[in-house]
């Protein structure tokens, strides 16, 4: 007999393993570890009796011109019954960059319980999620209950860094594996606050690389400081040109084609228990650019927005060298919101930071170069998904969801509502303090336990639909 307790310890101690692989997709040399992680899951699918094929995903231009071998892509199906309507369940094990010096306060890879929080790169995005979702399915098993609809699964490798390959691989199996899935569902991503939440839209995101290159080799600053323009200055006025101080993007006719607020979207926001002044906790900050819950809220989800994210070349180590670097690369990124369309974007900017650099008359290189190209995603509420995904909140927790939109970015989400026709909904159980990204990521017990049952009560909830 086993106990609940022991349980929950030998799911917890599943996803201690999980993090331990470091599946961090952003520098492709290191793929080897995602790839450890993806066999890792396709043997655990295996264990469950699942029919699994790593399907290959072809090759990447990384912007080096580099061609490089992607990851394969987890295709997964459990038994089929003709009679049930079939789900697939999309997530992904690749995760952000993590290291102790960032400042993390436990090993980043050794998932460590800290007051009923799992702390750990990945443990809410994405492999706790994940694994709530095998779990759910085992725990139908485990209780020799039928599983109420089929599942297939689709889990990649490489969402963190734009789903390089997936695109492809999607049209490619619209067909075949796509062809009897009636619903997809994501949850990758987290609730608002501390009331479980339905996500209905995501901001797409373009990832820029702005390379300034000036001397043959790092120079001297007492020697040669003075005398050359130097790369670093060039590369600020660039970055520095691109926002203002209200968080504006200064790009022209960026923003143009944002679709306007209507008044029932902006009801939307009225029900959300969201507190201005925890938040501001939460984050560590006096204020935000904003002064409403409803407009913070349409800053981060319904706008978009321009971040700067770091420099690559320039010196970043504790201490002082005095060196004028030779090359430097800055990097930002743009989430965007419908009708914003990635190319348009990726146009206007580079035309933006060619006329800027124009001005600066630098005899330094400049080269702009445009990752990611993800689209914004936006789901119609109305769909049945969301009624079954409504009850399966009350069912577990006893409260109706929130009906929210997430900021950051699923880059394949708009993809499988085009490309398969299919209804897609994102169901987060990850919470809204987590942290993902960040340093300290967490999920807690109490999500990662009852976000299980959550996606057990979505399968029957969603079966009563069909
Ligand atoms: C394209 C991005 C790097 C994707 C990334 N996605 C998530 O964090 C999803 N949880 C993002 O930065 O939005």
């Amino acid at each position: 007999q086993i106990t609940n307790n022991t349980l929950i310890s030998y799911i917890c101690c599943r996803l201690k393993e999980w993090v331990a692989i470091k599946s961090d997709s952003g520098d492709h040399t290191k793929w080897g570890e995602v790839e450890t992680m993806l066999n890792m899951a396709a043997e655990r699918i295996k264990k469950m009796g699942g029919k699994v094929e790593l399907a290959d995903a072809g090759t990447h231009q990384l912007p080096s011109g580099e061609t490089v071998l992607l990851p394969p892509v987890i295709l997964a199906e459990f038994a089929k019954d003709p009679k049930k309507a079939t789900l697939c369940i999309y997530g992904h094990v690749d995760v952000q960059p993590a290291k102790m010096e960032d400042g993390w306060a436990t090993d980043p890879f050794n998932l460590t319980e800290i007051k009923g929080n799992l702390y750990g790169r990945g443990a809410t995005d994405n492999k706790g999620p994940v694994l709530a979702w095998l779990h759910a399915v085992e725990s139908y098993q485990a209780t020799k209950k039928e599983i109420p609809v089929n599942i297939k699964l689709i889990i990649e490798g490489l969402e963190e860094v734009g789903s390089y390959g997936l695109f492809k691989l999607i049209k490619k199996r619209r067909d075949s594996f796509f062809a009897d899935v009636d619903f997809i569902v994501i949850s990758d991503n987290v609730w608002a606050t501390t009331t479980p939440a339905l996500t209905y839209g995501t901001r797409g995101s373009s990832y820029f690389f702005v390379e300034i290159e000036g001397p043959k080799l790092d120079l001297h600053s007492g020697v040669y400081g003075g005398s050359i323009q130097e790369p670093m200055a060039d590369l600020i006025a660039l970055l520095g040109s691109l926002l203002d101080h209200t968080g504006k993007i200064q790009v022209v006719g960026v923003s143009d084609d944002v679709t306007p607020l209507t008044e029932d979207e902006r009801k939307l926001y009225d029900n959300i228990s969201f507190d201005l002044e925890e938040m501001k906790n939460v984050v560590g900050v006096k204020h935000f650019l904003q002064d409403t819950k409803e407009e913070v809220l349409m800053a981060r989800w319904r706008y978009p927005s321009l971040s700067i994210h770091g420099v690559e070349g320039a010196f970043s180590d504790p201490g002082s060298k005095t060196i004028i670097p030779r090359k430097v690369t800055g990097k930002f990124s743009i989430r965007q919101v419908p009708n914003m369309d990635p190319p348009d974007v990726e146009r206007k900017v580079k035309e933006h930071l060619e006329q800027v650099f124009s001005t600066l008359n630098s005899p330094n290189r400049l080269k702009v170069t445009a990752t990611v190209g993800a689209k914004p995603w936006v789901a119609n509420l109305q769909d049945s998904q969301y009624v079954a995904g409504q009850k399966a909140v009350k069912d577990v927790f006893g409260v109706e969801p929130e009906f929210i939109r997430e900021g950051s970015t699923i880059p394949i989400a708009q993809t499988f509502q085009e490309e398969t026709g299919k209804s897609v909904m994102m169901l987060p159980i990850s919470g809204h303090d987590d942290g993902e990204h960040s340093q300290n990521e967490k999920i807690s017990r109490y999500n990662y336990i009852e976000g299980t049952k959550l996606f057990a009560a979505y399968f029957y909830e969603l079966s009563l639909l069909h």
